[in-house]
């Protein structure tokens, strides 16, 4: 009997302007155990998934079905155990991490009949835009569209010396309530502003720029429209460079908020300072730093021994 084991990495996504089109991965995994079997079982292990459906109406099983459907054939029954270490509904792309791994877990059971670039713009369609499934799925930092000719990408791999730190608060922001606070129009100066600044910052981030990433990360797309959402987050964007961050930006649709180091400097004045702004506003949570993972969704294959009843005779 085989296992299969798919591992996929927690995101962050807009990194400032690029909004729906700019993620990275950080190495936070939400991991499938698939064990064919003649029943369908969906079983959420740990205290992160408390909650979330232990049937084939859970997510996981849901992204599952969706390969199944873009392939034309039928899952065929399995035991899948899910576990998460990404935190949910904080903006780290834990809705695209399950959503990712259980597409490539259903694209593994059929015998692989979707591409990458199938299994992306399954992912970036289910979940609306591709800035956290295209660098959950390929790893690295990715610049992505997704249009009615399909989904586009580029990989980038990270820049020599760049880490990320993450304040990521106790309290949960559902994604939907983040992006309902938004206007549905925007000025043209706002238009310019936020493509240059995305611009600029994937050129950046593609040769290594770090020195212009605060500048480049300026949004007026959506930050100031979430900080109300997010104590503190105006703050961290105004300040966090004058206590060593390369550039600060809400992390997805937040509360997380992320921000670029120098992974050749200490971090502990920037930690200080993520701190003393929870301090100020009576909020609890973490600081970690982290790199930026480089492998994105990963699969491995175990071959278990079946136990064979032996008849004394
Ligand atoms: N491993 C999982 N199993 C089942 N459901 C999950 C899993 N991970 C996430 N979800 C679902 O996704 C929801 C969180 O998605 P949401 O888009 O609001 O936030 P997020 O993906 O964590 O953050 P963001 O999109 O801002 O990066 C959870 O409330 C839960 O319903
Ligand atoms: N680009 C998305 C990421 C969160 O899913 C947003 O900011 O709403």
């Amino acid at each position: 009997m085989t296992t299969l084991t798919i591992r996929a990495p927690a995101s962050s996504a807009n990194l400032g302007p690029g909004f729906d089109s700019l993620g990275l991965s950080v190495p936070l995994y939400t991991t499938l155990r698939v064990t064919p079997q003649a029943q369908t079982q969906v079983v959420p292990l740990g205290p992160e998934l408390e909650g979330t459906p232990a049937d084939t109406s859970n997510y996981v099983y849901r992204a599952m079905k969706l390969t199944a459907t873009r392939a034309g054939q039928t899952l065929p029954p399995a035991r899948v155990e899910i576990e998460t270490e990404v935190p949910l509904a904080r903006g780290l792309g834990s809705s695209a991490a399950a959503l990712v791994a259980g597409i490539v877990a259903g694209n593994e059971l059929l015998g692989r009949p979707l591409d990458d670039e199938s299994m992306l713009d399954v992912a970036a369609r289910e979940e609306g835009h591709p800035d956290n499934v295209a660098p959950a799925l390929f790893g690295g930092i990715v610049v992505a569209t997704l249009d009615r000719l399909g989904t586009h990408y580029v990989r980038l791999d990270p820049p020599a010396h760049l880490g990320v730190t993450v304040l990521i608060p106790d309290f949960e922001l559902s994604t939907s309530k983040a992006r309902a606070v938004l206007p549905k129009q925007y000025s043209r100066a706002d238009a310019v502003h936020a493509l240059s600044h995305a611009a600029l910052l994937a050129a950046a981030l593609s040769q290594g720029r770090l020195d212009l990433l605060q500048h480049a990360m300026q949004d007026y797309i959506h930050q100031i429209w979430r900080a109300p959402l997010v104590p503190g987050l105006s703050d961290i964007l105004e300040e966090a460079h004058l206590h060593g961050a390369l550039g600060a930006a809400l992390s997805g649709a937040g509360p997380t908020v992320l921000c670029f180091h120098d992974t050749r400097e200490d971090t502990a004045r920037l930690h200080a300072y993520l701190h003393s702004v929870m301090g100020k506003n009576g909020l609890s949570g973490r600081v970690l730093d982290l790199p930026i993972d480089g492998a994105g969704t990963q699969v491995t294959r175990e071959q278990k021994e079946e136990c064979q009843e032996q008849n004394a005779l």
